[in-house]
């Protein structure tokens, strides 16, 4: 499983000299932290938010910085003209003030602490709160070294390109956050057996290159309505049929013990993501997506990556998520087949997208979206894990968020149908929807 990120311990205390580099630093509860790279170490801590008042020793030592609060050309912390104009040249915007956002202090585990927590107390512990102009001056500089690493991250992510826009200030999405190819299980989570996998026996091709036949194919089978999920030809080809798009019906994809070949019309979503994105920051809700081209209605967008956890880990971070009054939440509950096959919520896994996923994890919700959530499974056996893809419900001009609700499933709906009063009471804690659409209900969840 992927590198466990925890809260920030604030009893340790760091000296200057254990500190590569300072990235960024935000406010949180009245503290001010810092996001730092440690030095290399055996404990193998990268970068870290440390509290400002847990860093000993004269910290203008490390960000290049002169107590006059100029920006010293030949320390590691400097703009670099070349990172600047290779930024330029990626027409990536970043103007606007300076405010700081969505600060979540969290930090990675140091696998081994060897590092003493006795060090040698500092005579000095400078924070920049003292000092105004070299606060000004290390926020330029933290914000341009955030967005370059997080530019990096973005140039690997496989397919087309995902850019980054904020027009709104200097701020970079947490590189807390990264990326990831395909879903990291997670302790205590198990995918259905290989051996449990079955394919269609479909002739490969079916003569006109387009795999799986209508009357045979045992992957169709498992659909509601027995139907080829994606349209196969003219200008609509490989975008998923209206039918589809009107109903929350499962997809059963053909998968890689199927007869019939990579060219079945009835595989789609399993090749990945085939459209560009960009991830902006809106001037409400925090960081958005949206695709920089047309979409044409029922265009697969991409899948929702991240951790699977299990139930009770999702509860643990949902309470830590409590206590640090952190805002975003990223968990999805994958609880399509679990109704119909009586499956109870405590063994439901949850894809949590907070700390490793996919651009999709900046989708907002809307109450009056322009994309749906689908399930797609590729194996007809596991009812706990598949993909959960989002396709546009309609076309999309380029440029437009893209949304979607994110309280539509079956179980909602099935409540909606029983009459009044048995639709479930919104909390008081519900958390406040400004996504701004006329019929806007005004909460994101209950
Ligand atoms: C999956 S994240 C979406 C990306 C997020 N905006 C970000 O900056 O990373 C979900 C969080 O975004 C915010 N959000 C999403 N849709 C919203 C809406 N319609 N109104 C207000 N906040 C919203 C909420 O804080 C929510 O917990």
């Amino acid at each position: 499983m992927a590198e466990q990120p925890v809260l920030i311990d604030d009893n340790k205390s760091f000296q200057v000299d254990e500190i590569k580099e300072i990235l960024d630093k935000r406010s949180e509860n009245g503290k001010l932290f810092y996001l730092v790279v440690l030095k290399e170490t055996q404990d193998e801590c990268s970068e870290s938010w440390l509290l400002a008042s847990k860093i000993k020793g004269d910290i203008t030592s490390l960000t290049g910085i002169g107590r006059s609060g100029s920006i010293s050309t030949t320390s590691s912390l400097s703009i670099n003209k070349d990172d600047d104009n290779n930024a330029k040249k990626r027409k990536r915007s970043t103007k606007g003030n300076k405010k700081n956002h969505g600060a979540i202090c969290v930090r990675r585990k140091s696998r081994a602490s060897g590092r003493s927590n006795s060090a040698a107390p500092s005579t000095s512990s400078t924070t920049v709160n003292e000092n105004p102009m070299l606060e000004g001056a290390l926020e330029e500089v933290g914000a341009h070294r955030i967005r370059e690493a997080f530019l990096e991250r973005l140039d690997a992510i496989l397919g087309p390109r995902v850019t980054l826009v904020n027009d709104i200030d200097n701020s970079s999405p947490s590189l807390n956050f990264r990326f990831i190819d395909a879903c990291v299980l997670g302790k205590g989570v198990t995918k259905a057996s290989e051996d449990s996998m079955y394919g269609c026996n479909c002739k490969p091709d079916n003569g006109r290159r387009m795999g799986c036949e209508y009357t045979t194919c045992e992957c169709l089978d498992q659909m509601i309505q027995k139907r080829f999920p994606y349209i196969a030809t003219g200008d609509r080809a490989g975008t998923l049929r209206d039918s589809h798009l009107r109903t929350r019906d499962a997809i059963f994809e053909c998968n890689r013990f199927c007869n019939c070949g990579d060219n079945c019309k009835n595989k789609l979503v399993q090749w990945g993501r085939k459209v560009p994105l960009e991830i902006f920051k809106t001037s409400n809700r925090g960081w958005g997506l949206r695709c920089p081209m047309d979409l044409r209605k029922g265009e697969f967008i991409d899948i929702y990556k991240g951790e699977i956890i299990t139930n009770s880990e999702a509860n643990r971070r949902e309470r830590l998520k409590r206590q640090t009054k952190a805002k975003d939440t990223y968990l999805y509950t994958m609880e399509k087949f679990a109704e119909d096959n009586g499956i109870p919520q405590n063994k439901l896994y949850i894809v949590d997208g907070e700390f490793f996923g996919g651009p999709t994890r900046f989708m907002n919700h809307s109450c009056n979206p322009n994309c749906r959530q689908f399930s797609v499974s590729y194996h007809h056996g596991d009812m706990y894990i598949y993909d959960l893809a989002f396709f546009a419900i309609d076309y999309i001009p380029a440029g437009t968020e893209l949304t979607f609700n994110y309280t539509d499933n079956d179980h909602i709906e099935k409540k909606k149908g029983k009459g009044k009063g048995r639709e479930r009471k919104k909390s008081k804690n519900a958390p406040e929807c400004l996504c701004g659409s006329e019929n806007c209900r005004g909460y994101i969840w209950m």
